[in-house]
């Protein structure tokens, strides 16, 4: 209850700090010091290399600012992250392609390992990239209708193994097996089910809420214990990650280039755009 208040208060009265990047703003109670992140590159915060590096530096930022806790949200209506700019992909040389995907290794190992309490007001569609941040939380409150999933599977693509650590977190490993063969985007509902969501909501206010709420049941506990316990339960998926990571940069380089790979995304983006003049 206390932390509702605070929350409303922020909306007021409370000072908060406020940082931005062109594609991210951060705002920081500072009664409860929790940080908002919004990721704000409309229509779809999909995830060039530009909005990574964006994301990387609020996420840093908020770490060594000493904030209690971490909130990534966006601030579109209804997508939270439509994952990879496939735009960024498509026709696009072999050191863009490797620039991408080491910028969305380093957001995800900022956010994956970081040492904050760190939850995700699912506010809109998370598919493949935007699961990817969500799951790398340690909790999830989502509104409905929406749809999150790692769908690589479905587009001919493999989700590396690092990019399924969220997953293996959060979901038993033959759900985690079937729904990543399948490529499956789970509905709302059907995330929660699931055990891939923590709590439906009926408003971006309300996420926020119950993310400030879970922040809230560690105000007593000891902050570098906290951590500690929390990056030992990581350190495996995290040090498989650091041995593999330049070659991991090299086999999606290499995946990404084939010929039939960028057929794929050039029907699917042509797809998209077909969807979206309807
Ligand atoms: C295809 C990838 C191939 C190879 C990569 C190889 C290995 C990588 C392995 C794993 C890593 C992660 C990969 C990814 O993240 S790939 C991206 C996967 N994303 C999706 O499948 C989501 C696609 N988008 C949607 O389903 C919908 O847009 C969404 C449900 C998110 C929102 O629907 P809504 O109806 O609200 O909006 P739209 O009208 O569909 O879109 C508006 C506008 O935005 C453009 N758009 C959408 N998504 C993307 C995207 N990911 N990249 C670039 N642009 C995107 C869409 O075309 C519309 O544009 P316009 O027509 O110009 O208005």
């Amino acid at each position: 209850m206390m932390h509702l208040n605070l929350l409303r208060l922020g909306a007021c009265r409370v000072p908060s700090r406020l940082m931005s990047t062109k594609s991210t703003s951060v705002e920081i109670n500072d009664k409860t010091g929790v940080a908002i992140l919004s990721m704000c590159r409309p229509p779809v915060n999909s995830q060039n290399v530009q909005f990574l590096r964006d994301l990387k530096s609020s996420i840093y930022e908020i770490e060594n600012n000493k904030s209690r806790g971490l909130i990534l949200t966006s601030a579109n209506s209804n997508v939270f992250s439509a994952g990879l700019d496939i735009l960024e992909m498509y026709n696009a040389d072999k050191e863009q392609l490797g620039t991408l995907w080491t910028e969305l290794q380093n957001v995800w190992i900022a956010l994956y390992g970081s040492g904050l309490p760190t939850a995700a007001a699912i506010n809109g569609h998370a598919p493949a990239g935007g699961c990817l941040l969500a799951t790398a939380c340690e909790y999830r409150a989502m509104l409905p209708n929406c749809v999150i999933g790692l769908n690589e599977t479905q587009l001919g693509i493999i989700a590396p193994k690092w990019l399924m650590s969220g997953y293996q977190n959060i979901l038993p490993q033959r759900l985690a097996e079937r729904a990543l063969t399948q490529g499956r985007l789970f509905t709302t509902e059907e995330a929660l089910k699931a055990g891939l969501i923590d709590e439906i909501v009926n408003s971006k206010e309300e996420a926020l809420e119950k993310c400030l709420n879970f922040i809230g049941t560690f105000a007593k506990v000891n902050p570098l214990a906290r951590s500690l316990t929390k990056l030992q339960f990581r350190a495996a998926n995290i040090k498989e990650f650091e041995k593999i990571r330049q070659k991991d940069v090299e086999d999606f380089v290499s995946l990404a280039s084939r010929p039939e790979v960028q057929k794929v995304m050039g029907d699917y983006l042509e797809n998209l755009k077909k969807k979206s003049k309807k």
